[in-house]
């Protein structure tokens, strides 16, 4: 590429670009044939290359790679007539910083673009500190193309003398890199200058050894300029033969040059075109992707949301239940507790009453009899002061043990309050109720209370009375069991005796 060898180039980077399997490596070959495109003057290909370049340019990190795409771009659009462009990533590069860390390269590239654009401070500082940068930086090459554009405006200027000493320090220079666009441009610039003096033999020569260094079909703006020179030079020398030969070739070369440039703009424009309608069509895909991902996402919100919200209620639910259901539990549990006596663990005196007179109450609506039992242990205070308090709290639930064998498990039974029992006997009469009685009386009797080797023996006076003597009231049935198990007791203990002996 360096030596103008475009095509031979092309095939070793797309080379690179195809097999290297190495993306770091394929940009920057990719830049380099961004470069080889553009001089081989095909524009629509390169900036084809050039916007794919760009959307690449993102993804590419490694700092040399980076900026040689940026140094590229820069270029092309340079080339393209786009000098802001050309401007704007020679500051890329700029800021991205090179990674030997000089400032030459996008310096040059920018000073370039200003050029082409004739945006040059007129002073002329810009292209000095960029060809200083690049001395300094030791890359002649550029520092030439700086020199070279220096050397332009020089020209533009119309100052030849300035322009013939410029020429004459970098020429050595251009000599000793030969890089075939420097070799090229500077036998122009030398033409030029030669005509701008009205050195006609020198013009002649500089623009002769310029389009023999051409390639014969080569069509650029330097073969132009120096048919350019030699046509007019013919001409004031009044060689018109001559001067209409070069005139033509001029022609040729003006029209093809043109032809270039505006080949270089379409191309431009078409690709710009194409990347318009391409960015226009992705947008409207991304776009729609995003409305469709939105609608997903709130979709998806929205179900979680609502599974959120089941999952709350369900556990408000489950712990108000949960918390209900120990409530009730307490409930029953204090409830129960309420009802029982906490030494024997039958219903006490309260519970066992209301009980009592609920069921009476049923019974007497029924028209059934039922008889009331108060069994009452005998001497028990002896067992207290003989043996102590807890054997009389053994007493007393052996007592209850020994009852609740004798009865059915539906049978009303409480304790009234010390060592007094209640038995309520549901259809019931009285004869019955005191075979009943008499079966406990003797049951207690017959099994003393053994403990610790000790054996206590204990009898018990029961008193019996039944809705047939009473009626179904529970203060009167009460009434008249205690008074029959008082008449037991009186008559000396250890018996039943009934409301109507
Ligand atoms: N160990 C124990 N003693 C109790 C309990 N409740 C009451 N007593 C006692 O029971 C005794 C009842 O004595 P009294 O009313 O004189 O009756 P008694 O000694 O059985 O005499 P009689 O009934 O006339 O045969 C008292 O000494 C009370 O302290 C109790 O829960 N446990």
């Amino acid at each position: 590429m360096f030596q103008g060898d475009y095509p031979a180039s092309e095939k070793l980077l797309r080379e690179v670009i195809d097999r290297s399997g190495d993306a770091t490596l394929a940009a920057k070959a990719s830049a380099l044939l961004l470069s080889n495109l553009g001089l081989s003057q095909r524009y629509q290909e390169a900036y084809a290359l050039a916007n794919r370049l760009t959307s690449l340019l993102p993804s590419v990190n490694d700092p040399l790679a980076r900026s040689m795409l940026l140094g590229n771009l820069s270029q092309m659009f340079n080339l393209a007539g786009q000098t802001d462009l050309a401007v704007k990533y020679a500051d890329m590069m700029m800021e991205g910083g090179t990674p030997s860390g000089e400032t030459c390269y996008p310096l040059s590239l920018r000073v370039a673009a200003l050029y082409e654009g004739h945006r040059l401070r007129p002073d002329g500082n810009d292209v000095a500190q960029a060809v200083s940068t690049c001395v300094q930086a030791r890359q002649p090459v550029l520092a030439n193309t700086m020199r070279l554009v220096q050397i332009d405006r020089f020209l533009d200027e119309r100052q030849p003398h300035e322009a013939l000493e410029a020429l004459e320090r970098v020429w050595p220079s251009i000599q000793a890199n030969k890089y075939y666009p420097h070799m090229l441009s500077s036998q122009v610039q030398q033409a030029k200058a030669y005509e701008m003096l009205g050195r006609n033999d020198q013009a002649l020569k500089a623009a002769r050894a310029a389009i023999a260094m051409a390639a014969p079909s080569e069509t650029s703006e330097y073969t132009r300029d120096a048919y350019g020179v030699l046509y007019r030079t013919e001409k004031a020398l009044g060689n018109a033969a001559k001067a209409l030969e070069y005139y033509e070739r001029y022609s040729v070369q003006d029209r093809g040059n043109l032809n270039d440039v505006t080949a270089r703009t379409l191309a431009f424009e078409l690709s710009r075109q194409h990347v318009v309608v391409q960015k226009l069509e992705t947008e409207r895909l991304s776009r729609q992707n995003s409305i469709l991902r939105l609608q997903k996402a709130l979709e998806t919100k929205a179900v979680e949301t609502s599974r959120l919200y089941i999952s709350l209620l369900s556990m408000f639910l489950l712990s108000v239940v949960f918390w209900l259901f120990r409530l009730k539990r307490s409930q029953v549990r204090f409830m129960r507790l309420s009802w029982h006596d906490g030494l024997t663990g039958i219903f006490n005196r309260q519970h066992f009453m209301s009980e009592a007179d609920r069921v009476l109450k049923t019974l007497e609506k029924r028209r059934v009899d039922a008889c009331l039992v108060f069994i009452d242990l005998d001497h028990f205070k002896q067992v207290n002061d003989t043996y102590g308090h807890a054997m009389g709290d053994l007493v007393l639930r052996h007592t209850v043990a020994i009852c609740q064998r004798q009865l059915g498990s539906g049978t009303l039974f409480g304790r009234l309050g010390g060592e007094e029992f209640g038995i309520l006997l549901q259809d019931c009469r009285r004869e019955r109720a005191i075979v009943v009685a008499d079966r406990i009386r003797m049951a207690i009797e017959s099994a003393p209370v053994e403990e610790d080797g000790r054996v206590l023996s204990i009898s018990a006076s029961v008193g019996v009375a039944s809705t047939d003597g009473t009626g179904h009231a529970l203060l009167r049935l009460c009434r008249e069991a205690d008074l029959a198990l008082y008449r037991a007791k009186r008559a000396g203990r250890n018996r039943v005796m009934a409301d109507i002996a």
